[in-house]
Parts: C-alpha cells; sequence; structure tokens
C-alpha cells in the first residue's frame, strides 16, 4: 500500500529529477527504490502475476540498509578525504616542546606521555607517509649521458620469507646469459609481478652474475636471507600466458625427485594416480605447472606435460612391463589357482555345481526384503562369481578387454575432469564396487539391496548354461543360446564375461540400463579390468574400493565367515587366504586407483554398511569430479 503522504513526496522527488537529471546521483539509490516502489504498488494491487514477490523483495529492509550502504560508501568516494595537515609527526613534536614548557597540570602531563609515545608517533609518520603520497622509493638521479646501445635494466627487490622464491633459472643455449626460465605461478616471483620468464639476470646482491654457473647462483640465492635484489635485463617480447584453468585426473603417479629430467626437483608437484590436479600453465610444451584441487591455495609445481608423462611411461612400460601390464595377471591369476588345486583340505567334501546351485537356491529363498517382501537379489549365484574370478585365466576374455584398458592407461596420462552435480531429473549413476575376492564386496552389496529394495538393484546376468528346472528366465539369469552370447560379446554390448565350468557368463550393459531406466540406483561389482569399459556418459559409473581391514582386524570379524571356492560351500577363512585377499587388494590399489572415486575399508560389517549407504547417497546428490568427455557427449 502507498501511503498518500508519502506518495506526495516521492511525486516531488520525481519532479526535481526529471528537472535536474544531475541530482539522480545526489539522491542515491534508495530513491529511485523509492519510485520502483510505487510504480510497483499500482500493480500490486491489481494482483499482476508475481508483482507481490518483487514488491516484498524491494521492501525487504535488508535491501534499504545495503542500499544505505552504498550510498554512503559512494558519497566517500566522491569527497576523497584530504588531510588537514601533511605533516603530523612534526607538528605533535611541536606540541610536546609547548607542552614541556608551560605550566605543568596532570592533564598536560598525561597529554605530553600520550604523545611521545612510540605506537602513537609510528601512527603519526604512516599518515604523514599517506599524505605526502610518499610510496616510492627515492631512486637515485639517472646520469646525464646514457649510451645509445645501453638496454633498460630493472631492479627488483623481493624479501624472502620462509617460502621459496617460486622461480628457475638456466642458461640460454645460444648467448649463455642466465635468464629466468619460468615463475611458478602463485610463488614469490610470480605474486610480486616483478620477474618474468626470459629477463636476463645482470647481478643478485650486487654479485655480477656474468660467468658464473646457474648452480653458483642459486647457491648466492640459497644462502641470501631478507631481501634479495635482482638487477635484470628485461625480456623485450614478453608472452602474456593466457592461463586457463583445466582440472584433471592423474592417470600415473609421479615423483619429482625421482625424475632426472625435471628443471628443478624442488620445484616439481609430487602427485599419485588419481589425484586431482589444476593446470595452471602448459605454456611449457614440456612441463606444465599445476596444484593440487584439495589445496589450492598453495603456489603450483612443476609436473611433466602430457605428451612428456606419456613418453616417460612408454619407457617405463617397456622397461618394467610386469608393473602394469595387465595381461600378465592372467598367467599370475592361473598360477594361483594351480596352486589353490594343490590346497585342497581334506577334511572338506568336494561338492559338485548341483550342490553348489541348491545352496545358493536355499540362500536366495531366505531373502527378505526389510519390507517383508520375499525377493530374489540377482547377480550373486556361486557360479557366476567363480566364473569371475577365473575369467582372469581365459584368453577369450583377456584378449578382448586387456589391450584396450592397458592401452588407456598409457595413453591418457591425465584425464580432463569437471565437476557434475546430477540433476533429480537424471538417471542415477551406477555404482561400481571393486575389490579382491573374500573382502566382503557380495555381502556389502547383499546388506544395501536387503536394507532397501525399492532403491538398490543388481541387474540379471546372462549365461548359456541351461535352465534349471526351479530357475525362471529373468530372475537367476537370461539363459541364452552360444550364438547370442558370442554375438553381444563382438557387439560389446557386454560390461564383463567370462567361462566357468564350459559356460559363459556376463552382465549386459542393457540390463544395467533397465535397472537405471527404473529409477532405481544399479549396484555391481566388477573385476577391475572392466572399470574402463563401464566408464561412459550413459553410466557415469561411480567406483568404489573394498578394503580390506588389518589381517588382525580380519581374523576378528570373520572369525565365523566362509569364503567361496571352486570346491566347498562352506569353508572357513585360513591364514593364506587372509593374505591372499591383502595381496590382491594391494595389487588393485597399484594398477587401478586412478579409477577409485572412493575407498572404504570393510572392517565391522554395520560399519562399513553404513559408510557405504552414506558414500553412495553423496556420489548421487553432491558435486563430484567427473570425466569432462562424460559431459561433452551428453545430448
Ligand atoms: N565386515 C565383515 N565382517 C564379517 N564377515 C564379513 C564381512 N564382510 C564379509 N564378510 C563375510 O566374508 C565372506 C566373504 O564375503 P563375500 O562373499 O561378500 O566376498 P566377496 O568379496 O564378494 O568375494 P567372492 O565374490 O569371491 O565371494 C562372507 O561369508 C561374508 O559374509
Amino acid at each position: 500500500m502507498v501511503h498518500p503522504q508519502k506518495a506526495g513526496e516521492s511525486m516531488k522527488m520525481r519532479e526535481s529529477m526529471e528537472m535536474n537529471p544531475g541530482c539522480l546521483q545526489e539522491n542515491g539509490l534508495s530513491q529511485i527504490l523509492t519510485l520502483v516502489l510505487e510504480d510497483l504498488g499500482l500493480f500490486y494491487h491489481r494482483d499482476v502475476n508475481g508483482i507481490g514477490v518483487l514488491y516484498s523483495l524491494l521492501q525487504a529492509p535488508w535491501l534499504q540498509s545495503l542500499l544505505k550502504v552504498h550510498e554512503c560508501l559512494h558519497q566517500y568516494i566522491r569527497k576523497k578525504p584530504v588531510p588537514v595537515v601533511p605533516k603530523a609527526r612534526a607538528l605533535c613534536s611541536e606540541v610536546v616542546e609547548v607542552l614541556r614548557e608551560s605550566p605543568s597540570s596532570t592533564d598536560s602531563r598525561e597529554l605530553r606521555r600520550l604523545l611521545r609515545g612510540p605506537h602513537f608517533k609510528a601512527l603519526l609518520s604512516a599518515h604523514d607517509t599517506v599524505a605526502q603520497k610518499d610510496f616510492e622509493p627515492i631512486l637515485p638521479p639517472l646520469p646525464e649521458h646514457i649510451p645509445e646501445n645501453e638496454e633498460a635494466m630493472r631492479i627488483v627487490c623481493l624479501v624472502k620469507n620462509k617460502q621459496a622464491l617460486g622461480a628457475t633459472i638456466k642458461r640460454h643455449e645460444i648467448t649463455g646469459d642466465i635468464i629466468v626460465a619460468r615463475v611458478i605461478h602463485g610463488g614469490l616471483a610470480d605474486r610480486s609481478g616483478l620477474l618474468y620468464a626470459g629477463d636476463k639476470l645482470v647481478e643478485v646482491n650486487g654479485v655480477p652474475v656474468d660467468g658464473l654457473e646457474p648452480e653458483q647462483v642459486i647457491q648466492i640465492l640459497v644462502h641470501s636471507e631478507g631481501t634479495i635484489i635482482f638487477k635484470l635485463i628485461p625480456i623485450g617480447d614478453r608472452t602474456v600466458s593466457s592461463h586457463t584453468m583445466l582440472f584433471v585426473r592423474a592417470m600415473a603417479d609421479y615423483w619429482p625427485q625421482q625424475d632426472p629430467a625435471i628443471p628443478c626437483a624442488d620445484a616439481g608437484l609430487p602427485f599419485k594416480r588419481g589425484e586431482i590436479l589444476q593446470i595452471v600453465d602448459q605454456s611449457d610444451s614440456m612441463w606444465w605447472q599445476a596444484r593440487k584441487a584439495c589445496d589450492l591455495s598453495r603456489c603450483a609445481g612443476l609436473i611433466p606435460s602430457n605428451h612428456l608423462l606419456k613418453r616417460k611411461q612408454r619407457e617405463f612400460w617397456w622397461s618394467q612391463p610386469s608393473m602394469s601390464h595387465s595381461c600378465l595377471k592372467a598367467s599370475q591369476l592361473s598360477t594361483i589357482g594351480e596352486e589353490e588345486d594343490m590346497k585342497i583340505d581334506e577334511k572338506f567334501v568336494e561338492a559338485d555345481e548341483e550342490t553348489f546351485e541348491s545352496e545358493e537356491l536355499k540362500g536366495e529363498e531366505e531373502e527378505y526384503g526389510s519390507d517383508g517382501q520375499a525377493y530374489v537379489i540377482a547377480g550373486f549365484r556361486r557360479s557366476m562369481r567363480l566364473c569371475r574370478r577365473k575369467s582372469h585365466s581365459t584368453q577369450f576374455s583377456c584378449y578382448s578387454r586387456c589391450p584396450s584398458s592397458c592401452y588407456h592407461t598409457l595413453a591418457a596420462p591425465y584425464e580432463e575432469v569437471v565437476r557434475y552435480q546430477r540433476r533429480p531429473c537424471d538417471r542415477h549413476r551406477l555404482i561400481v564396487l571393486i575389490g579382491p575376492s573374500g573382502v566382503g564386496v557380495n555381502e556389502l552389496r547383499k546388506q544395501l539391496i536387503r536394507l532397501n529394495p525399492s532403491i538398490f538393484h543388481s541387474p540379471v546376468p546372462h549365461t548359456t548354461r541351461p535352465k534349471k528346472s526351479y530357475e525362471e528366465n529373468g530372475q537367476e539369469y537370461f539363459f541364452v543360446s552360444k550364438e547370442t552370447f558370442e554375438s553381444m560379446v563382438y557387439t560389446h554390448s557386454l560390461l564383463e564375461y567370462g567361462e566357468y565350468k564350459g559356460h559363459m557368463y556376463g552382465t549386459s550393459v542393457d540390463t544395467v540400463k533397465e535397472v537405471l531406466d527404473a529409477g532405481k540406483i544399479c549396484i555391481i561389482d566388477l573385476e577391475p579390468q572392466g572399470i574402463t569399459g563401464a566408464r561412459t556418459h550413459e553410466l557415469k559409473p561411480y567406483v568404489i574400493f573394498i578394503k580390506p581391514p588389518s589381517r588382525n582386524c580380519m581374523r576378528q570379524t570373520r572369525r565365523n565367515a566362509s569364503i567361496i571356492t571352486d570346491y566347498y560351500v562352506h569353508q572357513k577363512f585360513k591364514e593364506e587366504d587372509f593374505q591372499e585377499i591383502e595381496e590382491s587388494a594391494k595389487k588393485m590399489e597399484e594398477q587401478f586407483s586412478q579409477f577409485f572415486d572412493q575407498v572404504l575399508v570393510n572392517d565391522d560389517l554395520q560399519t562399513a554398511s553404513v559408510q557405504l549407504l552414506s558414500i553412495i547417497r553423496r556420489a548421487q546428490d553432491e558435486p563430484q569430479w567427473i570425466p569432462a568427455a562424460w559431459i561433452c557427449s551428453d545430448p
């Protein structure tokens, strides 16, 4: 509602503004607001859509206060305060002198004491510096006759603190001059804005650098304390670096202290695979500058460029192929398999496939959701899991998956990433659990689905095995012919597949998509080699590595647990099993941690289940780093 008196005032205000537009500045924004409110008031009473909200917003006391602050500041900028006296310090000394000679009283004594105080004197000195605009250092007068060919010099004075200088030097290949090789982003030299890559050093702390080796210059710098004075000839045509900020995920480890090729190891940025880096300077084709996304306040460090790291990886690859060549894992695992064969404990009775299947069925029949409904948890069947383990040792699956994943790791040492926030209308991200066999991946998955059957779901796997009398197509498995299965393999329709006891088993991309399209959170467990196949913009997988706890903790918590083997339905954990879990986890981390979005230690089962649930919630609802390619290819 517009008050009649106020309406009159604003009318006068509007007239005065129309007659004298300059007064708008004088009267300020709050007057404009009054006018806008008045106009809006008319619409408000006519109940025009949305006006009510705008009207209350503009009437909000906080907005009015903010505008008043704005006006005060505006007036202050225009008025520009001028000092009453430019030499307050001298005036103060005079007053102290006068007070000394005048008759003494308590007040005069107190005033004299205040004026003679060091803090007060320092304050007045600071005032005089500002009042006299005495900010620049006084430089000696220029010599009268400067030779024509004399190069312009710059004197740079930096105050060294505990932080490194943040610049590297080198000898110019042609002229032999000592030049600034690079200035580290965010370092002392960079923040000064006075040193640039290409500047030629003439003197450091009064010592001419002509004839010195770069290492000798570095020694001068290392041993100088406090102020460092550089005399230098600035580079002529300084290229302004574009500083494109780019975030990447490191797909390899890098230790500058172990790299003999780095120009300055101390300026290097060590990183581990999986860490997110912000690349701040790519002007050098060999050495980029980057900092870690988790600590953007720190100054940048040197990292090898994409091209250089790729070259290093290739050299390392050929020199130590067993370190990253996953194909070798097949032979390693088949050896483990052979050893396992020999470790059969005679106390246990060997179980045949039928026993396995009926044991499984028994387990499945006992599954009930929190809603009391009985249901079958797909993808938990023993043969499927054993097949997954066996798949490493088959030439077939290794041949089709491995070269691409190995090549992928080698081809892209850095993967560009962006921050992604899933919108409520988007599909959920696929949740992928990775972990060594026996660590509890399936137990955790089962717990999650059992407690939240309406939210979580696992895809039904495909098999070429004949259907049993008690099975239903699409419930335990999709039963398909060998030809159909093979065509799924050749059309890359399977996330992973393998062979067990002469039958093929696999998880198809379409069944995963079906779960996601139904609005559920699809949760699967994969062998690590399968991660690269699942990393698509459609599935946007969030990978959680399930890590074993300490050996002692495993002994305690797994006392009543049993593992799945080729031979036994229920077999207690043995020391060798714990050892194998630990070793296998270590290998997985060494080779695949660049793909892990989270690591969860499966210590106490209940705690781990709760943690898993909250990790998945965050993965779906909070911003996460994902490959930029997943966003670019979004429709
Ligand atoms: N935190 C835990 N505390 C106690 N027992 C656990 C825990 N996690 C898993 N277990 C038990 O350990 C055994 C093996 O777990 P699980 O079957 O989930 O292994 P897995 O990682 O899926 O490997 P695989 O697929 O080879 O069986 C099961 O008996 C399970 O109940």
